[in-house]
């Protein structure tokens, strides 16, 4: 794993929690995109190296949506970038990780993602990423 991507914050509304990180970092929302298999729409701002990604549920089964429902507003996962994103997935695996998906899928920002299970991370929703350019 290379560094942390981004990290992932679960937002009942865009708009609103957009308005309080564009003050709290000094900066503008940079990308605004929707991911349809995530059921998500998501907002990007940068801090210096770091990135932020808010994420607000458009459907009412995204996890998002189940997230909010079960624990409120608040970061929702960590996101590590990685080289190799089968390579990172396979040793994982033998690792003895339970993978949210078998094949990597399309994130945001031309990204391929995959998740590993909260209940293997001490509670924490954690997300590889490489890019795809
Ligand atoms: C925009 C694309 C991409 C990017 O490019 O960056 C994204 O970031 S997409 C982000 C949204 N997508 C995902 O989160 C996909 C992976 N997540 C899942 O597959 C599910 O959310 C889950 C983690 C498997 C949980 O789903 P499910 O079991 O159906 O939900 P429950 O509500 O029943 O939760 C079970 C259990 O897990 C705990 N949980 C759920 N989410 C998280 C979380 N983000 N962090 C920590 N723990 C989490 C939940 O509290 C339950 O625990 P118990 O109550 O103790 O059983
Ligand atoms: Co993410």
């Amino acid at each position: 794993m290379k560094k942390v991507e981004h990290i992932g914050i679960a937002v009942s509304s865009i708009e609103s929690a957009g308005a309080i990180w564009k003050t709290l970092l000094n900066t503008d929302i940079y990308k605004i995109e929707e991911v349809l298999t995530e059921g998500v729409k998501t907002a990007f701002l940068q801090s210096g190296p770091n990135k932020i990604e808010l994420l607000e549920a458009t459907t009412p089964d995204s996890p998002i949506a189940r997230f909010l429902e079960k624990k409120g507003e608040g970061i929702h996962h960590i996101a590590f970038e990685v080289d190799d994103i089968e390579a990172e997935m396979a040793r994982l695996k033998a690792e003895g990780f339970v993978l949210l998906n078998d094949v990597p899928k399309r994130g945001a920002d031309n990204k391929l993602v995959c998740f590993v299970h909260p209940k293997d991370v001490g509670g924490v929703l954690v997300e590889l990423c490489m890019n795809q350019d």
